[in-house]
């Protein structure tokens, strides 16, 4: 026969741990009954003392049982901080095989009052102390307990408990024992350590079957209890149990539950988004942040863009976009740096205006959050959770915007999963106590906390930091999703922005926005063995590699810097101090940018040359001779004929013929042939010296400007 037996709980809110409480519950068929939901909590402070109310919800709600239910079993955990791992048969058996009428859980705390410790008996082995967060007994031993003394709501629980445990005739009499070996209760503070998860691979092609292993005592609890400050702990394992939440063939399983379809809806219907942009500090590729929000897939007539822009530096770059794309939203809040908001104000009055304007999502972006993928907001609001987090890297390195674990005094922690999620390896969605740079909140979290409660205001921390401590306060999950890809991080520590077109000197730090950006399009099709490279004059090829806006940015690097050289054959730059066929230019070591150049010959220009000229290796190549000429007809309009000092030559032309200046080319005397239609961004490379005798045409209009090197000189 089937026990009876009855499950019940203490929930007030409908929190994200309660949701959590009853997903695994359902796992095991449990129907928990839910005492004092929809009431305001009368338990006092939980975090210090009280809990007496739910010692007297219990009373109240076993009293329209029958006294001679001798047999009726009711067991009691709380619900927040608890999930089940395992059936409620199995948790029945494992209490009758301990003997006892009523078994509460055990911890290694005597809490509330340390000073009663002595008074309890002592274990070899295992916990010795009472918790009451989780017990099970018979129903007429229950009903004694919970009836021996009157109790206020705002009392501790654990004390009334520990109190009738510690009197050893009532305690013999009633036959309450406690859980020492976690047999069935795992509470975990103090013992988290101890605590492992432990996969085994299923016998046929199906997925690997988790559970929660005690080391110490070696065994497999079935309900456990993140209490006090282990509650961030349980929220890791609630990442891979109960089994099945879970596993490395489905990858997350729990990830679909309560998700919702935007696509089953008029988009006129979809939920109404707050998009808050922040940039607090000078951040490289800022161009392409705002195209990136520019570009996500939703309507932008059911979204409100704010904007906190706290750098002066970046004032244009804010202004532009809401020249060009402002009237497309349905409203648009900036904050100016010379407003003087600081970050956690900004953040603040942002989440008022959300709530202000009714909106059901809330989604930050930092200035440094690039968002490639353009569903992210819709797949975030199908997501459907409290708190989530698009997951973002710094390409190829383990910096991201989530922490997988905390120290104790909150700072960052790696957990032992961190490197497989931030690399990939493992996908889901993942229950983490610290998030920033991206993330979506369900507004009806804002409609349920004020102010207070869910600020970015704290003292002597970052304003995420003391947003993320607040959400962890109340019980509010964070996720951060690694589903699918969504983007990646910017790196601004190096940023520079004294420099004219700082983006430029960003190659070592933010190698794939700098491709991005300043690399041609076409660039990597004529890596393609099979693409034939253009060839004006022999053996002088001829290949797209930067973008207009690499040629714009290097002339204003070179023209802010302003020190042309004389044009004369005294050089002092060089080491010889003579240059015998000399232009006017401008070194890349005068403006800081020699090591950068170096890269992008290594990076981008070897691979062609290797294609190009067979048979010739030198990686990395050399070249001390890297500058930017200037011909102009008033100054120096032509180079007479020469030979480079290089293995072979790179010239790139940074400007337009017919549009920017006329005449200009370059003439190789040998083959009586010019290349004189030079194109923006693209490459010229020719042998330096013997067969490629050449010289620069005059310039008869304007300015023309070309990046030349002479490689492996
Ligand atoms: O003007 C040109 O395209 C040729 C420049 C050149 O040969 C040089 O700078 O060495
Ligand atoms: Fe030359």
């Amino acid at each position: 026969i089937k026990d009876d037996i009855l499950v019940f709980t203490v929930a007030t809110n409908e929190t994200d741990g309660f949701e959590r409480y009853i997903d695994s519950a359902k796992k095991f068929s449990i129907t928990p009954i839910v005492l004092g939901k929809g009431e305001k909590w009368k338990g006092g402070d939980m975090r210090r003392l009280g809990g007496g109310w739910k010692i007297n919800l219990l009373k109240a709600a076993l009293e329209q049982y029958h006294d001679n239910e001798n047999e009726k079993i009711v067991l009691f955990t709380d619900a927040y901080d608890v999930i089940f791992l395992g059936q409620l048969g199995e948790i029945v058996q494992r209490f009758k095989n301990t003997g006892a009428q009523v078994l509460f859980g055990a911890e290694p705390f005597c809490w509330p009052n340390v000073e009663l410790a002595p008074q309890y008996p002592e274990v070899s082995k295992g916990q010795r102390f009472l918790n009451s967060g989780m017990y099970i007994g018979y129903f007429p031993q229950i009903k004694n307990i919970l009836n021996k003394k009157p109790i206020e709501d705002t009392e501790d629980d654990q004390l009334y408990f520990t109190q009738l445990y510690l009197d050893k005739d009532f305690r013999e009499s009633q036959g309450i024992k406690l859980d020492h070996l976690n047999e069935i209760f795992q509470n975990m503070n103090g013992v988290s350590d101890t605590l492992e998860i432990k996969s085994v691979e299923s016998k046929e092609s199906g997925p690997e079957t988790y559970f929660l292993k005690n080391i110490e005592t070696s065994t497999e609890p079935l309900i456990v209890h993140g209490n006090g400050p282990s509650k961030l702990n349980l929220n890791y394992l609630s990442n891979y149990l109960p089994n099945g939440v879970w596993n490395s063939l489905d990858g997350c399983v729990q990830c679909k539950t309560n998700e919702i379809r935007l696509d089953k809806f008029k988009q006129k219907q979809w939920p109404l988004v707050y998009l808050a942009l922040f940039i607090e500090m000078n951040t490289p590729f800022l161009e392409g942040f705002f195209k990136k929000i520019n570009q996500l897939e939703y309507p932008k007539d059911k979204i409100h863009l704010f904007i906190h822009n706290a750098m002066k530096f970046h004032s244009d770059d804010v202004s532009s976009f809401i020249d060009v794309h402002g009237h497309q939203y349905l409203s648009v809040k900036q904050i100016r740096p010379q407003d003087g908001t600081t970050e956690w104000a900004a953040r603040d009055l942002s989440l008022d205006q959300c709530s202000l304007k009714n909106c059901d999502v809330y989604f930050a972006v930092d200035s440094i959050a690039h968002i490639d993928n353009p569903f992210t907001l819709k797949l975030l609001i199908e997501q459907n959770r409290s708190v989530v987090a698009p997951m973002l890297v710094r390409p190829g390195k383990a910096w991201s915007n989530f922490w997988g674990s905390l120290t104790k005094d909150g700072f960052y922690a790696r957990s032992n999963d961190y490197m497989d999620i931030v690399f990939s390896q493992k996908k889901g969605l993942w229950n983490v106590p610290f998030i920033n740079s991206a993330y979506l909140i369900n507004a009806t979290l804002l409609k349920r906390y004020d102010r207070l409660k869910l600020t970015y205001n704290a003292p002597n921390v970052d304003a995420d930091m003391a947003f993320c401590r607040n959400l962890r306060d109340l019980d509010v999950f964070m996720y951060v999703s690694n589903r699918v890809e969504f983007g990646h991080l910017i790196n601004a520590d190096t940023y520079d922005i004294t420099r004219a077109e700082p983006d430029m000197y960003q190659i070592f730090e933010n190698e794939q926005d700098w491709e991005e950006a300043f690399i041609h399009p076409e660039y990597s099709e004529h890596l393609n063995p099979e693409m034939k490279e253009r060839q004006p004059c022999p053996d002088v090829y001829w290949s797209p590699v930067v973008t207009r806006k690499f040629c714009n940015a290097l002339i204003n690097m070179m023209e802010s810097y302003g020190k042309w050289s004389s044009g004369k054959n005294e050089d002092e730059r060089l080491e010889g101090g003579y240059e015998a066929v000399p232009t006017r230019d401008i070194h890349m070591n005068q403006v800081g940018w020699e090591s950068h150049w170096l890269h992008f010959l290594q990076k981008y220009v070897r691979p062609l040359q290797e294609k190009i000229f067979l048979g010739y290796y030198n990686d990395p190549p050399k070249s001390l001779m890297n500058f930017v000429v200037r011909y102009k007809p008033d100054e120096q309009p032509s180079l007479r004929p020469h030979h480079d000092s290089s293995t072979y030559t790179i010239n790139i032309a940074l400007n337009q013929v017919g549009v920017d200046y006329e005449g200009g080319g370059c003439h190789f005397l040998r083959y009586n042939c010019s290349v004189t239609d030079t194109q923006l961004g693209w490459m010229l490379m020719h042998p330096g010296r013997l067969t490629h005798y050449h010289e620069g045409l005059i310039v008869t209009k304007g300015i023309r400007y070309i990046m030349v090197s002479f490689v492996d000189p």
